[in-house]
């Protein structure tokens, strides 16, 4: 592959203020990239320096192996286009006109468009869908249709790099997708380069082939969405704790934010300690839930590699844990017990039952004062592999005190906050 864009120690200021603090990067031909960073990181700042709208203090620019600078502003224009953050337009052009505006670079001063202006003017409306716009006023257009209107005017150009802005900063989920897909389109198909800033780290991890972390004005990391966008570079650039998971469509990551009230440190605003028994996910729909609530959540024992204690370690949370797909030991057992002995509440969800982990129902058996949320909405029949001992047990506990069956997990929040107010009414 060949280099279309390359930096040497790029350094930028504004004033006195350094923004770009010596930037090396490749982009090579037929790449799609995406420069994501914080607020004021120099993203803009940097497209801005790769577009030549803004002049590096020191270090180069390579477009295609020539200095940037050696460009006329005819031949940079033919090479590469830019669809800057705030594409509005001032006057009163029909679309048509605005994207013709594109071919500028190719027009002698006085002389009319000629008929391959039309014809790629033509195309460039049918590969982004404006055709049926053309009459209309830029003005009168949707946010969605009038960023594919500026892209259209971008491609009239005919370049080999197309730079983008936030393109999709004040588009709705559909037009987003929309736009994004388009992209995706002429990087395959035109085979563009494509370059473009983007705050939507989902978004950006879908589309991208490459990413570009940028951190106070230096590239703080590079490569694939799975090398990029890990939890402790979030943590380190955003400071923010995520949630990372495949995109099962795409198979890229999916960020999920974790509210700052269920992280850990900020756990301590609920006194009410809650222990989960659980196990193949079942806690995937309220776990994260129930921490930004403020619980303190402590859960077992879960084998390693289960997707419970997948999620539990991506939370942070304690837990007791087995071996993968071995037995609970007794050791673990007696981890768990600690765990239960200190909870205010235990939860058991609606977990299967085999041998192996049979003693988590067992240890149940062992708090008849602590008060227990018993997941029923599914049948303790259907779950049971251990020719009916799960159920035995599960039938003796019914008998006891302290038991709260859930038959709808809709209802697992309220009935926690319940239990708080009257165990939390008994301590006072
Ligand atoms: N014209 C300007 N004059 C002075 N300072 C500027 C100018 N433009 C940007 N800055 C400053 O430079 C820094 C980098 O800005 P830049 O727009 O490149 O960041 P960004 O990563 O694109 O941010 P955002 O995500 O908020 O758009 C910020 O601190 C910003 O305030």
């Amino acid at each position: 592959m060949s280099l279309m864009i390359k930096t040497e120690k790029l350094k930028f200021s504004y004033d006195k203020k350094n923004i770009l603090k010596g930037i090396d990067l490749d982009f090579y031909k037929g790449d799609f990239i995406g420069i994501i960073g914080p607020n004021g990181s120099g993203k803009s700042t940097l497209l801005k320096n790769l577009s030549r709208s803004l002049k590096a203090d020191s270090g180069s620019v390579y477009l295609d192996n020539k200095v940037l600078a050696e460009y006329s502003s005819v031949k940079l224009a033919k090479k590469l286009a830019v669809v800057p953050q705030d594409s509005q337009v001032n006057f009163n052009f029909n679309v048509y006109d605005i994207i013709m505006m594109g071919r500028h670079p190719y027009q002698k001063r006085w002389s009319r468009t000629s008929n391959e202006d039309k014809e790629i003017v033509r195309e460039v409306m049918q590969v982004t869908d404006t055709l049926k716009l053309k009459e209309k006023n830029i003005n009168a257009l949707s946010g969605g249709e009038r960023q594919r209107v500026i892209i259209a005017r971008a491609l009239a150009q005919k370049p080999e790099v197309l730079l983008l802005d936030e393109p999709t900063s004040s588009l709705d989920i559909n037009y987003q997708g929309e736009i994004y897909d388009l992209l995706k389109y002429l990087n395959k198909n035109l085979k563009l380069t494509i370059i473009t800033v983007s705050h939507d780290l989902n978004l950006t991890a879908q589309y991208c082939e490459k990413l570009l972390l940028i951190k106070d004005g230096i590239i703080f990391a590079s490569g694939s969405a799975e090398e990029v966008l890990t939890k402790s570079n979030i943590k380190e650039v955003y400071n923010t704790e995520v949630l990372i998971k495949k995109n099962p469509l795409s198979n890229r990551p999916f960020i999920t934010l974790i509210p700052a009230a269920s992280l850990q440190e900020n756990k301590n605003n609920k006194d009410f300690k809650i222990h989960i028994i659980a196990g193949g996910g079942t806690t995937k729909n309220f776990l994260s839930d129930l921490l930004s609530l403020g619980y303190q959540i402590t859960l077992g024992v879960l084998n390693i590699g289960d997707a419970d204690w997948q999620l539990a370690r991506e939370l942070g949370l304690e837990m007791a844990e087995a071996d993968p797909f071995e037995n609970i030991t007794e050791e673990e057992v007696r981890e768990n017990k600690e765990m239960i002995s200190k909870a205010d509440l235990i939860i058991l969800t609606n977990l299967p039952f085999g041998n192996g982990n049979l003693a988590n129902l067992k240890v149940l058996e062992e708090f008849p004062n602590k008060k227990k949320i018993l997941f029923n909405n599914i049948e303790i029949e259907k779950r049971d592999y251990t020719k009916g001992k799960a159920k035995f047990i599960w039938n003796k506990l019914l008998e006891t005190e302290n038991i709260y069956l859930l038959e709808k997990k809709e209802n697992l929040f309220s009935e926690i906050k319940r239990l708080e107010k009257s165990e939390m009414g008994r301590e006072l």
